[in-house]
C-alpha cells in the first residue's frame, strides 16, 4: 500500500473514449495494452508507476468516490448526479474541453403557454386536478433532477425512471417532461420537445478528476505529478508563444514596460546582443508585434512549442494542495 501505484481511469466507451485518448496522446501519454484491446488495464509508456483501467465514464464515477482510482476522465454531469457528497469526494482538476453537453429540462413543443420552471406549477395543479395524479418526469439523473426541482420550488411531482431512450417517454404517454443530456438538440427536437427558458441545470464537459480518497501512497503522488506535469505543460505550451525580434541595445529599457503592457515576459533576461525573446499569451502576439515594431524591432519571429514546462502549474498545485 505504501508503494501502491497511480490508477489512472480512462473511458473505454462511449461520447468520451475517442477524445479522452487524443488528449493523453497530445501530452506524449500513450497507453499500452499488453494483452490487445480487450485486456481492461494497461500501462503508460515511459511512465512508471501508473496503472490503466479502462471503464464507463459512469463506472468511474463510482471508482473516483470510492477510491479504487485516483484520477480520471468522466463528465461532470455524472459526478453531480452520481455522488452526494462530491466536493468532498473529489477534486476537478480541471475542465478539458470535449464531452460538452447540457442537462436539461425539456417539455413537448406543443405546451405553447409553458415556457419556465415556474409554469410547471400550473401544469401540475392541472394534472392533479383533472385527472387525479402528479405530473412525472422520466430522468436517469435522478438526484440532479430533485436538487434543481426543489431550488424552483417545483414539489408536485414524480419520477419515473429511465434507463435509456428518455426523449420518447411523453411521446409513449410514460411521463409528461423529461430531464436529459443534450449536445446539438437533434433527439429532442426529433421528439418534438423544448428546452424550458430556464430549464438549463448543469452545463457540463469532461474534466479531469482526482479521488480524495484514493490511498496516496508516495509512488502514486510522484506518477501523478509526472502525469499532470506533461498535461499542464502541453497546454501552456499551446496557450503561449515565443516572439525573437533583434533591437537596437539602446531601446531595450523600453521592453520591460512594453512586456508589463502586453503581460508578457522576458524569460532569459535581457539579451547583450540585440537579440530579445518574449514569451505571451497567444492572443496578444500581433499587438506585441507591432508594439515592438513601433521601438524599432527588426526580423520579428513567432514561435509555437510542442511543451513548455514552468517551475509549477496548476494541476499538480490543486491536486497537491487537496489532498495534503
Ligand atoms: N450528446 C451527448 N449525450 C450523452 N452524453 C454526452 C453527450 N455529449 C457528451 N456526453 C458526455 O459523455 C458521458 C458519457 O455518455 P455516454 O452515453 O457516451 O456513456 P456510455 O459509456 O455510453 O454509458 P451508457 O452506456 O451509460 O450510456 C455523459 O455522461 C456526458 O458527460
Ligand atoms: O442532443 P443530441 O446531440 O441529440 O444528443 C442527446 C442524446 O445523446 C445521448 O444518448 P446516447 O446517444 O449516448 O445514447 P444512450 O442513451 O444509449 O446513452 C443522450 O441521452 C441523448 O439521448
Ligand atoms: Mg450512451
Amino acid at each position: 500500500m505504501t508503494d501502491s501505484p497511480l490508477i489512472l481511469a480512462v473511458p473505454s466507451k462511449g461520447r468520451l473514449q475517442e477524445n479522452a485518448a487524443a488528449f493523453f496522446a497530445r501530452s506524449g501519454l500513450v497507453f499500452s495494452q499488453s494483452r490487445g484491446a480487450r485486456d481492461y488495464r494497461g500501462t503508460l509508456k515511459g511512465v512508471p508507476d501508473v496503472e490503466v483501467a479502462f471503464l464507463s465514464a459512469s463506472e468511474i464515477v463510482t471508482q473516483l468516490a470510492t477510491g479504487a482510482v485516483h484520477l480520471g476522465i468522466t463528465g461532470e454531469d455524472l459526478i453531480r448526479e452520481q455522488i452526494a457528497d462530491a466536493d468532498e469526494a473529489v477534486e476537478l482538476l480541471t475542465p478539458l474541453g470535449f464531452g460538452h453537453a447540457n442537462v436539461v429540462v425539456a417539455v413537448p413543443q406543443a405546451w405553447i403557454d409553458v415556457r419556465t420552471m415556474a409554469d410547471l406549477d400550473e401544469v401540475a395543479a392541472d394534472l392533479r386536478a383533472r385527472h387525479g395524479r402528479k405530473m412525472r418526469v422520466a430522468t436517469k439523473y435522478v438526484n440532479l433532477t430533485r436538487r434543481f426541482f426543489a431550488e424552483k420550488g417545483i414539489a408536485d411531482y414524480r419520477i419515473v425512471e429511465s434507463l435509456g431512450a428518455t426523449e420518447g417517454a411523453p411521446g409513449a404517454g410514460s411521463a409528461e417532461l423529461i430531464v436529459d443530456i443534450t449536445t446539438t438538440g437533434a433527439t429532442l427536437a426529433a421528439n418534438a420537445l423544448k428546452i424550458l427558458d430556464d430549464g438549463i441545470m448543469l452545463r457540463s464537459e469532461a474534466n479531469l478528476v482526482a479521488s480524495a480518497r484514493a490511498p496516496w501512497s508516495a509512488s502514486a503522488r510522484a506518477a501523478a505529478t509526472a502525469v499532470l506535469t506533461r498535461i499542464a505543460a502541453e497546454e501552456e505550451a499551446r496557450e503561449t508563444r515565443e516572439i525573437r525580434a533583434s533591437l537596437d541595445p539602446a531601446k531595450v529599457s523600453s521592453l520591460t514596460a512594453l512586456a508589463r503592457d502586453f503581460d508578457a515576459t522576458l524569460p532569459y533576461g535581457h539579451a547583450l546582443g540585440r537579440e530579445v525573446v518574449l514569451h505571451c499569451r497567444t492572443a496578444a502576439m500581433f499587438d506585441i508585434v507591432a508594439a515592438l515594431q513601433g521601438i524599432g524591432a527588426q526580423d520579428i519571429t513567432i514561435r509555437t512549442f510542442d511543451y513548455l514546462f514552468r517551475p509549477t502549474n496548476a494541476l499538480t498545485e490543486r491536486l497537491l494542495r487537496r489532498i495534503g
